[in-house]
């Protein structure tokens, strides 16, 4: 840095108004990070929901394009951190960008109104392209804005402090965190709500303008609150063109080293040496720090691909387990507001308690081998997912693999119907009763055929079903006997439906995984003789139909079933994961829906979520030594110049991470999930031994001190003004090359 331009900084520090040996303009940032976190994780709580339920994506594309746009938005403070460093300075970078971001979120609000382009009035979009093109120009100025101001914000934080509030500034960076999940938490909790609303000028729809729309405005707080400290920060002046400098600094010295690679040259200590005939001493000791720091960080977006699952696999496995805690009922994807509530609690306990403890035992637990036991904690948070889905799968059902299928056999007629299936004992399935047999597999190895076994009823008088090799071959008591030949689907889990009238048996298929999101699956087969009108269901039922599935929440469901003249109510307590079908018989009304019959498909989830507790602690705990620390240590070990720069290399690490988690769902999963998340485990493990071994080598340095020696022998150096001369022909060629491109 020019010393002119250092003395300014200085005398700008100097004047710094302080609270309890804080700067004050810290209590700005904090409050500007609190409003953008909520503004960000808010917007990310409802985003999925959007595309699948007003843009009408499938499933796969929704979660694909929200991983991307995660993804991107760790990407992008690269984008920013050189746009601070080497142009606008973080103060402007973070003004520009947050309008950037504000925009972003008032375009993505606005692209969530259906009455823009729902002329007929009917609720849904008129036109979906506008809508789409919409959202995606509002998430890419998102991913811009966020991923732009982030590394800028926490080095900007840091910036703040003078050299005598050393420890203040480590806990800046809790304080930060913490502000980062009270703004994540508060607004998971509350968009989800707001979209839940009702609104609209023409129809009331799901409130998507709301819950998208207050993020919006909490970004522009965010903007407003940042602007209002303006005249207390301390604002560093970038230095030109540093990352161009840096990048021809490092060209050259590998340029340099290739030239001189004969054994005829003497060696020197470190390649970027190679860069002394013509780059500042200076510069290249600060290209040396960054370079070691960021080399350091090659292991680390592991910890990420193992954090990032707890919004996926965790969220899934949650969906398999029940949330009734008795007072109140938790679903699935609340689970993961239990990260951020740690944090809050677990920041305060290990900055206050844990790591005073450790240091009064003498023991040096210095910010690497932090890192390393965060690693080992996150390790040991996935053995504990593991055991367990090794809980949940004891009471998961026992679904057909793919060269297998399951039958279950509902007689809706007015007799009962004996059914044989070779080398197995003859069933009698009563008038609407449900008969299932227990696993059988035929001899014939590409055919598998397997009866579930849920429910048993007594049997009474013998019929047969029978079946060939190759399909199965039903024989009913019923004159004429009535023969049907049915092919099964392999891998999948099927129910005959005998109706009233025999002969048109068909075949419907079950639902062959537990239902999505913790709800229950529900269908009903028609045994009235007209049609029905089912609350819940999309269309009405004829005579004999069965309904396709149709999910319902937990609770007390009530279910109003009518044809048009009589009508009956029947209710229902549901659980989590459950599935049911219910047999409507023929005197529905005169018992006044009483006489519904129901099968279980698959049993409710009867592991509790509260299991999970564990594996959040132990991910939490691991979270405050890796990412509060990663951190502060990124903060601490750049250069004045490329602090940004080196919180955005910190942040790839999660942006890296985010990929890879992409990169496993896309490769699929191992068939035991408890497996998968042990291989998870001790690949953590295998990392953090690696990055130990690493961070066994790695010198902590103080860059301040370095960089003033430096410039203490630089004054004496009689090269010194050659090369700040060569140095400014540069940044001349670098200006009249921007020139030039313009013109
Ligand atoms: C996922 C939680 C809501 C937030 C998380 N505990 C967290 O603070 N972060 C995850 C990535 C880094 C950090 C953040 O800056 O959001």
């Amino acid at each position: 840095m020019p010393d002119s331009k250092m003395d300014e900084t200085k005398k700008k520090k100097k004047k710094t108004a302080e609270c309890c040996g804080y700067p004050i303009s810290i209590f700005f940032i904090v409050v500007n990070e609190f409003c953008e976190r909520f503004s960000y994780y808010g917007m990310r709580a409802v985003l999925v929901l959007y595309f699948r339920y007003f843009l009408l994506w499938d499933d796969d594309l929704a979660t694909s394009i929200y991983h991307a746009f995660v993804a991107l938005c760790y990407l992008t403070p690269i984008l920013g951190a050189i746009i601070a460093d080497s142009w606008l300075g973080k103060f402007k970078t973070i003004i520009y960008l947050s309008i950037v971001y504000a925009v972003g979120q008032v375009v993505m609000a606005v692209s969530t109104i259906h009455d823009i382009t729902d002329a007929n009035r009917d609720g849904t979009p008129d036109n979906f392209t506008l809508h789409i093109a919409l959202s995606m120009l509002g998430l890419v100025l998102i991913a811009l804005g966020t991923g732009g101001i982030k590394p800028c914000v926490a080095a900007f934080g840091g910036d703040q402090f003078q050299e005598h509030q050393s420890r203040q500034l480590n806990t800046f960076f809790s304080v930060f965190y913490l502000c980062i999940n009270a703004g994540s938490l508060l607004s998971t909790l509350i968009t989800p709500v707001l979209r839940a609303q009702e609104c609209g000028i023409h129809t009331q729809q799901q409130c998507y303008p709301l819950a998208f729309g207050v993020p919006a405005a909490l970004m522009v707080v965010s903007l407003v609150v940042f602007i209002a400290g303006s005249g207390m920060y301390t604002k560093t002046a970038p230095e030109g063109n540093i990352m161009g400098s840096v990048c021809k600094c490092i060209w050259f010295a590998l340029n340099n080293r290739f030239r001189h690679r004969s054994d005829i040259y003497p060696k020197r200590e470190h390649w970027m040496d190679w860069a002394e005939e013509k780059y500042d001493k200076l510069l290249i000791a600060q290209i040396k720090m960054v370079l070691k720091v960021l080399f350091l960080y090659i292991p680390l977006p592991m910890f990420w691909t193992l954090f990032d699952q707890k919004g996926s696999r965790w969220t899934l496995q949650a969906t398999t387990m029940t949330g009734d805690f008795g007072g109140f009922v938790l679903q699935p994807d609340q689970m993961q507001t239990v990260n951020p509530i740690l944090i809050l609690t677990l920041v305060p306990i290990m900055d206050r308690i844990i790591f005073p403890l450790i240091k009064k035992c003498g023991l040096n637990f210095s910010p690497l081998k932090r890192m390393t036991v965060g690693m080992l904690f996150a390790a040991t948070a996935f053995i504990a997912a593991a055991l367990v889905q090794m809980e949940i799968d004891k009471t998961l059902p026992n679904f057909p693999s793919s060269s297998e299928s399951q039958l279950k056999v509902v007689n809706m007629h007015s007799e009962s119907l004996i059914v044989t299936v070779p080398s197995q004992e003859p069933l009698l399935i009563g008038s609407f009763e449900v008969q299932h047999t227990s696993k059988h597999t035929t001899a014939v190895s590409h055919w598998c055929f397997t009866i579930s076994s849920h429910v048993v009823f007594p049997q009474s008088s013998p019929d047969y079903i029978t079946f060939d090799q190759q399909d199965i071959r039903l024989a009913f008591n019923t004159t004429p006997e009535i023969n049907k030949d049915l092919s099964l689907i392999k891998g999948s889990r099927q129910t005959l439906i005998i109706p009233s009238e025999p002969a048109e048996m068909y075949l419907k298929e079950d639902i062959k995984s537990k239902p999505k999101e913790g709800k229950n699956a529900v269908r009903f087969v028609n045994g009235w003789t007209a049609y029905l009108n089912i609350t819940n269901l999309e269309s009405s039922l004829q005579p004999s139909e069965t309904s396709n599935y149709t999910l319902v929440s937990q609770g007390m469901r009530k279910f109003t079933l009518t044809d048009g003249i009589q009508s009956c109510e029947f209710s229902r307590k549901f659980g989590f994961g459950s599935s049911y079908t219910f047999l409507i018989p023929s005197d529905l009304f005169s018992t006044d829906c009483e006489s519904i019959k129901e099968i279980e498909d698959m049993q409710p989830n009867s592991v509790h979520m509260a299991l999970q507790i564990p594996q959040y602690f132990l991910i939490t705990t691991g979270e405050v030594m890796f990412s509060v620390t990663g951190l502060q240590f990124s903060y601490s070990q750049a250069p004045k110049n490329m602090k940004s720069v080196l919180q955005a290399g910190w942040l790839c690490t999660n942006a890296v991470g985010n990929i890879i988690v992409l990169i496993v769902a896309e490769l699929g999963k191992l068939p035991k999930q408890w497996a998968e998340y042990v291989l998870f485990a001790s690949l953590l493990v295998a990392v953090s031994i690696i990055f130990s071994i690493m961070a066994y080598f790695y010198t902590y340095i103080d860059p301040a001190e370095i960089e003033a020696e430096i410039l203490k022998q630089q004054e004496t150096d009689p090269d010194k003004k050659k090369k700040k001369e060569t140095l400014e022909m540069e940044e001349k060629e670098n200006e009249q090359e921007i020139k030039q491109t313009k013109i």
